[in-house]
């Protein structure tokens, strides 16, 4: 696994070795000495998470508040998506600031979104499965959303058209309004 960039202090854009011959491909989708050596710290992941999304379903902007905070370690095993992390960190020179990047089958590249970020994405295939790893589990009632198209926050998503959300996401709060506590 090496690192392609530093999308925002804390969140990397990694890119695993992969092996192609004659029979197809093989790569170590994660590897926890490899990734504590590229994030610099021992890492820990309690759940992994798997989600089918069709072309324009946008899934976010989703976090879990403390002690429940969730760090994730995302990729793309079918299709394509644009994947987005928004700094949350009052006291963070890059408060607010969001960064993205394409995460796909066919790159295989994974974002590191560690706690004290919000996270979301959207989809750019026809369909695309999403897996990922949490540092902690889920806690609905720690749960918060921000509003995918906030001005404030001013994402460019990559998609030109209206969005599918769910019900929560269409209902969420702003980047101002939404409880932070990091
Ligand atoms: C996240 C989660 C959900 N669920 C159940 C709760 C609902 O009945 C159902 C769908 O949940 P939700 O609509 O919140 O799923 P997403 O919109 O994909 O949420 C995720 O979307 C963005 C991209 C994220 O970064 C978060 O990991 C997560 O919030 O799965 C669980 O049982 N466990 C879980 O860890």
């Amino acid at each position: 696994m090496q690192l392609v960039s530093t999308l925002l202090p804390g969140v990397l854009l990694l890119e695993p070795r992969v092996f192609g011959d004659e029979r197809g491909f093989f790569f170590e989708s994660f590897n926890q000495r490899a990734f504590d050596e590229v994030v610099g710290d021992h890492v820990d992941f309690v759940q992994d998470n798997h989600s089918k999304s069709r072309r324009g379903v946008l899934r976010g902007l989703h976090y879990q508040l403390p002690p429940k905070a969730q760090g994730k370690l995302v990729r793309v095993v079918e299709g394509e998506v644009f994947d987005v992390a928004v700094d949350l960190r009052r006291a963070s020179a890059t408060y607010g600031h969001w960064a993205g990047a394409l995460l796909s089958a066919a790159n295989k590249r994974q974002m590191w979104i560690p706690p004290g970020f919000a996270h979301g994405f959207v989809t750019l295939s026809e369909t695309a499965e999403f897996l990922y790893k949490t540092t902690d589990y889920y806690a609905p009632e720690h749960e918060r959303c921000i509003r995918w198209n906030d001005p404030a926050l001013a994402i460019d998503w990559g998609y030109s058209r209206e969005p599918q959300l769910s019900a929560k996401d269409a209902a969420a709060p702003g980047f101002a309004e939404a409880e932070k506590a990091f």
